[in-house]
């Protein structure tokens, strides 16, 4: 007689004992029993097919806890005939046996080899084991409705005009030509022959549309053209303000390509860098002088030989974003110490005695037609505000530095532009994905190394400086290289592909492209260094904060992504604006989870349409990255890989810690209006930990930042406790209660680079 029992592992485990039951004679039919039967032996392709009939009889099935997922076959249930005790063939089985044995084998020789050589022997990961909790957040829905509509629309080139259409010196058209500006763009073309012609400004054009040169321009020709030429004793001529150092280096590198004539001096002063050296050159004397707001105030107000009573031209580029970022109270102090060193200048206790006022000297020396830039003597001072957006704050500004201005916009008269209405360059493809929180991680790092391997040149922004040290670290080092061996062992502890002799060790690098990072907490040369790296890097992926969001120009970023959401409508359109400049093409993608998904319908308003994007088109790339076949598998392995790195590396684990607690700081923070989106009561920390690859909960993570938990040192380890009172009980210096603010937050990131120092109370 030929009858079978059925055995099943309750646990589903192959590691765990096997149960076997003996089970009862049936007492009816089990016909639901018997299909089960009949599919589990053809899907383990039992060579003899056994009499299904007769085991009906024979043997009643049980209730086994069928899952209804697709489980491996070793997972499951085996079958033994019991009566032979012999299994059925199974040639799969047979196969993973030999391969379990060889792999046995293989071990036990190594481990004796390392006995012999008195080192410990490592027991090999069992894979299988680990099946992770990514994968449990299924039931989410997306309810976006209605995505397409016509966005507003802006023309970068109108006319076929040229640079020597101007009236501006030749040289000037030259030097443009060989750096490949030819032809005007539309704002260029609206703008320069009005601030040529002296006239106060206040521009708006989309993001990569040429505004720097519409103004750099028209200075260079005007101060060329003074005659007799300029000394540079004759001080700051024109004052150009903006928001991050990395502008005001470029803005500088733009200036000096069309500015050849050796007696205009163009100079720049940024935070972080040499203050004594900037001395220097501004004694020596500066006529085209870029800077950002802090530094500048503090040599106006603490270098004597620095003379601010000539400017006769005052630009204010990314003008809304000076405003926003604090420096509100630093530009107008400027524009006040401008007025201020004009007015001691034009004291002259002489004239005074001959009962001249110096309002009517200013008038004397007027004369309307004449640039005010290319008249030393000119009372006149010229103010342009630049900016792709417009904003409450810009209209302030413009009343408090101008008393009548021009209003330029860049697109045409026709289309009647509604204030709230975002303008953002037609060559972007602007994309949104819904990841859960989970996957986030994973989800991006398969994004960029699809992205990378069509050689993109990626931005990505993160919201705090943290988490771009952080995430920059852990993508270089366990992202970009993987080990030799991470899809060869599989399956438990089936070994599949024995033949190469790699140790587990060894690494290979696995991504073409360099990353770089840039926020404001970095020191100033390491700052550069990254910045121009990744400028003259063929590809690269910058993690960035929004420092680099205002002005920044890289022409071949093709690719922007948006890995937290901006804290204001106008961050989203510029950090957008890093591509797609002056018509090339270029992406955006901004990653959503389920709960923030409404911020698509929200940019809808604004006239900004996303596609969707769903991040299982990048999957095959996270397979072929982790050698694995399945998507869920491959994304695990990954996910495991930047935990294990994450738990086994301290200080990656510390900032890892500090990431997620500056995040969360940062997300506590969204501003009123987005705050029902981007809402923090609404937030899973326990997951949002796991998209920081950290396996421990965020209770015992807000003890690590504070310095509380005993084996892992606070980041800003007091020297001097450490040094001299080591041996004593130490007890953690908790940070004070701050008020957080999303200003306080992100002002670091523009800070003048110098210590500011309190008064000291009198007693
Ligand atoms: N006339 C032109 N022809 C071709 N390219 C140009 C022209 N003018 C400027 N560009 C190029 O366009 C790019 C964007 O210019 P620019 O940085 O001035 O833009 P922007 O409007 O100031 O952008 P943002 O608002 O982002 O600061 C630069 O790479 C610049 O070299």
């Amino acid at each position: 007689m030929t009858s079978f029992d059925f055995v099943w592992n309750k646990q589903g485990s192959v590691n765990g004992k096997v149960l076997a039951r003996k089970r009862k004679k049936p007492a009816e039919s089990n016909e639901g029993g018997s299909k089960k039967l009949e599919n589990i032996l053809q899907k383990n392709k039992v060579h003899e097919k056994p009499n299904v009939d007769k085991f009906k009889k024979d043997v009643a099935l049980p209730n086994p806890p069928i899952s209804k997922k697709k489980v491996p076959f070793k997972n499951t249930r085996k079958l033994v005939n019991l009566e032979q005790n012999t299994p059925p063939e199974n040639p799969l089985e047979n196969d993973s046996k030999r391969l379990v044995k060889r792999k046995k084998k293989k071990d036990k020789l190594a481990a004796a080899e390392l006995l012999r050589l008195g080192q410990k022997p490592t027991p090999v990961p069992n894979q299988d084991r680990i099946q992770h909790s990514l994968f449990s957040e299924k039931h989410r829905t997306k309810n976006i409705s209605n995505i397409s509509g016509a966005s507003v629309v802006e023309q970068v080139f109108s006319s076929d005009r040229t640079f020597s259409y101007l009236d501006i010196h030749k040289y000037i058209v030259s030097n443009l030509e060989k750096n490949n500006f030819t032809t005007l763009t539309n704002v260029q073309e609206k703008a320069i022959p009005v601030i040529l012609k002296g006239g106060n400004v206040l521009i708006r054009s989309q993001t990569g549309s040429g505004k720097t040169l519409a103004y750099t321009v028209p200075i260079v020709d005007a101060l060329q053209s003074i005659t007799p030429r300029l000394e540079r004793n004759q001080g700051v001529q024109a004052l150009i303000i903006v928001p991050t150092r990395e502008l005001a280096l470029q803005t500088h590198e733009i200036i000096s390509k069309i500015c050849t004539f050796q007696w205009v001096v163009i100079g720049h002063l940024c935070g972080g860098e040499n203050r004594n050296t900037e001395k220097s050159r501004l004694r020596k004397g500066v006529h085209i002088l870029v800077a950002t707001p802090g530094r500048l105030l503090d040599h106006i107000l603490h270098t004597s030989s620095f003379k601010v009573n000539n400017v006769r031209c005052l630009v204010l580029d990314e003008a809304d974003r000076l405003l926003d970022m604090g420096f509100k109270k630093d530009i107008i102090k400027i524009v006040q110490e401008l007025d201020q060193s004009k007015k001691n200048c034009e004291y002259d206790p002489l004239a005074l005695l001959r009962g001249e006022t110096p309002k009517e000297k200013s008038e004397e020396v007027d004369c309307d037609d004449l640039y005010c830039l290319r008249n030393p003597k000119s009372p006149k001072r010229q103010v342009v505000l630049l900016s792709a957006t417009l904003t409450k704050g810009i209209a302030e500004l413009a009343e408090f530095t101008m008393k009548e201005h021009t209003y330029i916009d860049a697109l045409d008269e026709s289309s009647n532009i509604n204030p709230d209405h975002m303008v953002i360059p037609k060559t972007v493809r602007q994309e949104y994905m819904i990841t859960f929180v989970k996957h986030r991680l994973f989800t991006l790092a398969s994004v960029l190394v699809a992205k990378s391997k069509e050689n993109c040149k990626i931005l990505v922004f993160m919201a705090t400086s943290q988490m771009v040290d952080y995430h920059y670290q852990l993508f270089s080092n366990y992202l970009a290289k993987m080990p030799i061996n991470r899809g060869k062992v599989k399956s438990g502890d089936v070994l599949l592909l024995d033949e190469g002799g790699e140790s587990d060790d060894e690494e290979e690098i696995v991504m073409d492209a360099q990353f770089f990072k840039l926020h404001g907490s970095m020191e100033q040369s390491k700052r550069k260094e990254e910045f121009s790296g990744f400028r003259k890097a063929k590809r690269g992926i910058l993690l960035c904060t929004d420092v680099a969001a205002r002005g920044i120009d890289v022409p071949q970023a093709d690719y922007v992504i948006q890995y937290t959401g901006p804290q204001t409508d106008e961050d989203y359109l510029h950090r957008v604006g890093r591509t797609g400049r002056v018509d090339r093409t270029g992406t955006a993608l901004i990653f959503l989870t389920h709960d923030e998904q409404e911020y698509v319908t929200h940019l809808q308003k604004h006239k900004v349409f996303l596609k969707e994007r769903n991040s299982s088109e990048f999957s095959n790339h996270l397979c072929d990255l982790m050698e694995e076949v399945e998507e869920e598998k491959a994304a695990s392995a990954l996910q495991r890989r930047f935990e294990e790195a994450v738990s086994k590396d301290k200080e990656l684990y510390k900032l890892a810690c500090f990431a997620h607690s500056s995040w969360s700081r940062f997300y506590n923070s969204y501003p009123a209006k987005l705050r029902n989106i981007f809402n923090f009561q609404m937030v899973n920390l326990g997951h949002y930990v796991t998209s920081f690859a950290i396996k421990d909960t965020p209770s015992h993570v807000a003890k690590v930042v504070r310095g509380q938990v005993a084996n892992v040192e606070p980041k800003r380890l007091n020297r001097k406790l450490a040094i001299h009172e080591d041996d004593q009980p130490r007890r953690p210096k908790q940070a004070p209660k701050r008020k957080i603010n999303s200003i306080s937050l992100r002002t670091s990131e523009y800070s003048s680079g110098l210590d500011f120092k309190k008064k000291k109370k009198k007693n």
